[in-house]
C-alpha cells in the first residue's frame, strides 16, 4: 500500500472546481443551474439527490467527459481547453469507478487492470498485483472478468481507478446491488481514498455514505445545496 499513502497534502488547495455551471441538452432540457462546488483533498463529498435530478450529469462534468454549457470547470488547478488537454488530465489525474464495470471480457482480470497504466509491463503487473491485494481480490487476477461476482468487480473497479494514483476519484452508484456487507466495504475502501489526501466525490442513494461522507451535498432542480 506504501506508495499510495505518500501522498502530500496540498492543504486548501481546490482539487476541483466547478463554477457556475449550467448543462444544458437540446437547447431546452436544463439539468443543472448556475452549480458550484469545490472539493479539497482528504474531501469524500456525498451527492444526493434523485433519480434524475443530475447527478451522472454532474460527475461526467467533473470528470471532463463533457463540457458545461455555461461556466468553468478546473481540476487540479488546470484550466481544461482542448479535448486533447482533457484527455490528459483524465487519464493522469482521474480515477472513475461505476456502478457497473465494464472489462474487456478476453483479457484477464489484472491485464483490465493495467491496461490504463503507461509504466512498462512488469512495472505495471506489480502496480496492479498490489492494487488487487489491497482490495482482497488478488487471488482472483488471471481469472476472466465476466467469472467475478458483483462484489469482486466492484473492487477490480476500484484497483483500476487507482492504478495511475489519481487525485480525484469519481464514483457513480459504486454500492448499488451489492449485498450490505460488500457495499459497506466499498464504503470504507473510497474513506480510505480520502484519507489519503485524495479528492472522492460519490454520487450514491445509499445512506451508508453519511458515516463516512466529509459532507454531503443535493442536488435538487437543477440547483446544488448543501447537505
Ligand atoms: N445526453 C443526454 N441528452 C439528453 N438528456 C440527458 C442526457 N443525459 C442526461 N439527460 C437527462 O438529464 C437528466 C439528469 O440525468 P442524470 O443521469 O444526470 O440523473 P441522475 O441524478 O444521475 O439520476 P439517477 O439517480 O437515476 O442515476 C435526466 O432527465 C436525463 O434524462
Amino acid at each position: 500500500m506504501g506508495r499510495y499513502l505518500k501522498r502530500s497534502g496540498g492543504h486548501g488547495m481546490t482539487l476541483l472546481e466547478i463554477d457556475s455551471v449550467t448543462k444544458e441538452f437540446d437547447g431546452d432540457l436544463t439539468v443543472l443551474r448556475d452549480v458550484s462546488l469545490t472539493v479539497r483533498p482528504g474531501e469524500l463529498v456525498w451527492l444526493r439527490g434523485r433519480s434524475g435530478a443530475g447527478k451522472t450529469t454532474l460527475l461526467s462534468l467533473a470528470g471532463l467527459l463533457s463540457s458545461p454549457t455555461h461556466g468553468t470547470v478546473r481540476v487540479d488547478g488546470a484550466e481544461v481547453g482542448t479535448a486533447s488537454r482533457a484527455a490528459e488530465v483524465r487519464r493522469s489525474r482521474i480515477g472513475f469507478v461505476f456502478q457497473k464495470p465494464l472489462f474487456l471480457p478476453a483479457l484477464s482480470t489484472v491485464d483490465n487492470v493495467m491496461l490504463p497504466s503507461p509504466l512498462p509491463h512488469s512495472e505495471a503487473r506489480a502496480a496492479a498485483d498490489q492494487l488487487l491485494t489491497r482490495f482482497d481480490v488478488g487471488s482472483r487476477a488471471d481469472h476472466r472478468p465476466g467469472l467475478l461476482s458483483g462484489g469482486e468487480a466492484q473492487r477490480v473497479a476500484l484497483a483500476r481507478a487507482l492504478m495511475n494514483d489519481p487525485a480525484l476519484v469519481l464514483a457513480d452508484e459504486p454500492t448499488a446491488g451489492l449485498d450490505a456487507e460488500t457495499a459497506a466495504l466499498v464504503r470504507t475502501h473510497l474513506a480510505e481514498l480520502a484519507h489519503e489526501q485524495r479528492a472522492v466525490v460519490v454520487a450514491s442513494h445509499d445512506d451508508g455514505f453519511a458515516d463516512v461522507a466529509t459532507r454531503s451535498v443535493t442536488l435538487r432542480n437543477g440547483e446544488l445545496t448543501d447537505a
